[in-house]
């Protein structure tokens, strides 16, 4: 006979009962004494929830997102500089004012040098990339990865570019009678697939003709958030703790075999038959093989000093890292901010109408194959994209750690080492007070006149400071490109199985819709004038 079957039955369950009480207040105590943190501070913040704090409250509209919940922290306490919250017991900030963005992004960036988005140390391609990549290697490798995306390299892949966006045609000629209806989102999301492989790993991809292409398969996974991905996604920003928990990767283990099997099959082909191309894998091997990109014209050849191998060794998954990052970064970027235009243009035929104008002209004076120098002169195609940007920003925050106790310049806030810093690109694009009337899709915004208005780090798509995005001006080729010629062939409309207002998927990182963009082609009349 054991102790407890001496006692009285009534006993044992006062003593758990007193158990329980006792460690839920612990608990309790715990969390409401770490839920001052940001009152004794003076910094405002939304009232958490017991334990989880402000991380899994639903979101506070409709259109707000479960993931991005850093919109509703931006929006929670209006004309603050900074709102304070809570992931579970930890401390994190939102700056909102543009000046202290400017601080945490440009001038103070040493402090905030590292992003606080870490994937499982286990997940090499994840954690080795320019991305997630933290400190001094991270500044090595941006040194070493940046003439890689000059804007003259990135000219030289414009022909790749173009054949892909002519496969685009072939596919929307083929595929569409005189008007149909089709789902943009998907459609574009394999013409960028087929750009990035091309570019970032050699490979025709064939997505637009292979419905079951496997680069296409691989980043459909990347970005379908099922409960379980989302935690995941949600715990590589925001929860480092739980990523040690879940063992959270960016890059699944299937997609690591894949990535490094089609990595090094081109490379072993391109170096056995000595075969050199004009894109980012090229730029890799010449990395791979000296440490440095070759010199073009003008710029500083690299001397042997310049290659530091204690900082970043340029082999095995460090090298497979960098086109999958620049594959996962850009296809969905791209694809996004494609449809998102095209959604646009198609509830507002004027602004349509003008952009098509614009189009006519430069098919005119190109004989129909307008170069990289002309897609980049048209000001009206410039004004819309930068439009869908602001409204759509396809990542819609960035993420900062601040590496040493910080006094916000201009406040009296002091933000303990290791705080994550967050700015919300949706609050800030989104904030009548920068943008009036912010759900009003307007091109003019950005005409030569207007932009010169904007308030610096108010508009920021791209991110800004040295972790800014270092593909930008590859994506707004691939944008462009992509836009000049669909809509040279075809009008886009609303179609019956358009959704407006678009329901936004509420369980992704990036800015993406629950449904999809269901829009009508029609031929147009540009291609016979
Ligand atoms: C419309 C297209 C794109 C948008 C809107 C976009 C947006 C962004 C944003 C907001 C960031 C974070 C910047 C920051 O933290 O300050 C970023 C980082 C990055 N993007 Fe993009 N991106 C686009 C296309 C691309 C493409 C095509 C590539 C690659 C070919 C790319 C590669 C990267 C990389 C490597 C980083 C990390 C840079 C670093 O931390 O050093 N992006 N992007």
């Amino acid at each position: 006979m054991n102790a407890m079957e001496l006692l009285p039955a009534y006993l044992v369950c006062d003593t758990l009962l007193v158990i329980a009480v006792v460690l839920h207040l612990a608990i309790y105590l715990y969390y409401a004494n770490k839920f001052t943190h940001w009152k004794k501070k003076g910094v405002p913040n939304p009232k958490p929830l017991p334990f989880l704090g402000n991380c899994l409250m639903p979101p506070s509209s409709e259109a707000g997102h479960q993931c991005l919940f850093i919109e509703d922290m931006y929006n929670s306490i209006p004309g603050a500089p900074c709102v304070g919250f809570y992931v579970f017991g930890r401390p994190a900030i939102v700056i909102k004012d543009p000046d202290l963005i400017r601080h945490v992004l440009v001038k103070d960036f040493n402090v905030f040098l590292n992003r606080n988005v870490a994937p499982s140390k286990e997940d090499t391609l994840g954690t080795q990339n320019l991305f997630a990549l933290k400190g001094a290697s991270w500044k090595y490798l941006r040194m070493k990865l940046s003439p890689s995306f000059t804007s003259g390299r990135i000219k030289k892949m414009f022909p790749l570019v173009a054949k892909c966006t002519a496969q685009l045609s072939d596919y929307l000629q083929e595929h569409l009678g005189q008007k149909q209806t089709i789902e943009v989102k998907e459609t574009t999301a394999k013409y960028a697939t087929d750009v990035i492989s091309t570019c970032a790993f050699g490979i025709e991809s064939n997505s637009l003709k292979d419905p079951k292409a496997e680069f296409r398969e691989f980043g459909r996974h990347v970005f379908h958030f099922t409960r379980y991905r989302t935690l995941e996604i949600m715990s590589l920003f925001f929860m480092p703790a739980v990523v040690k928990i879940l063992n959270t990767s960016f890059f699944t283990k299937e997609a690591t075999v894949f990535l490094r099997k089609v990595f090094w099959d081109v490379i072993n082909h391109r170096e056995k038959n000595n075969i050199s191309r004009d894109d980012f894998l090229e730029l890799l091997i010449q990395l791979k093989n000296k440490g440095c990109v070759d010199a073009e014209d003008g710029e500083k050849p690299t001397t042997k000093s310049d290659v530091d191998s204690t900082l970043f060794e340029f082999n095995g998954d460090n090298l497979v890292a960098q086109p999958a990052l620049f594959f996962t970064a850009g296809f969905e970027t791209n694809a996004t901010t494609l449809s998102f235009t095209l959604y646009e243009l198609s509830l507002q035929p004027d602004l349509q109408k003008r952009l098509r104008a614009e189009i006519r002209d430069i098919m005119k004076s190109t004989k129909g194959a307008p170069t990289y120098e002309d897609v980049f002169s048209m000001l009206y195609l410039n004004m819309v994209v930068s439009e869908t940007l602001r409204k759509y920003p396809p990542l819609p925050l960035l993420d900062r750690v601040c590496l040493q106790e910080y006094q916000l310049p201009g406040t009296d806030v002091v933000l303990e080492k290791n705080t994550p810093v967050f700015i919300s690109l949706l609050g800030l694009h989104r904030d009548p007070n920068h943008f009036p009337e912010p759900d009003r899709y307007d091109p003019e915004r950005f005409s030569e006149d207007n932009k010169r208005h904007l308030k610096p780090c108010t508009y920021l798509p791209f991110g800004e400071g040295p972790h800014n995005c270092i593909g930008g001006r590859f994506g707004l080729m691939v944008v462009k490109t992509c836009l000049v010629h669909i809509l040279a062939e075809f009008e886009v409309k609303p179609s019956k199985d358009t959704e407006i207002p678009l329901k936004m998927n509420t369980r992704s990182i990036v800015l993406s819709t629950l449904n999809g963009i269901h829009l009508e082609f029609v031929r147009s009349k540009v291609q016979a004038a």
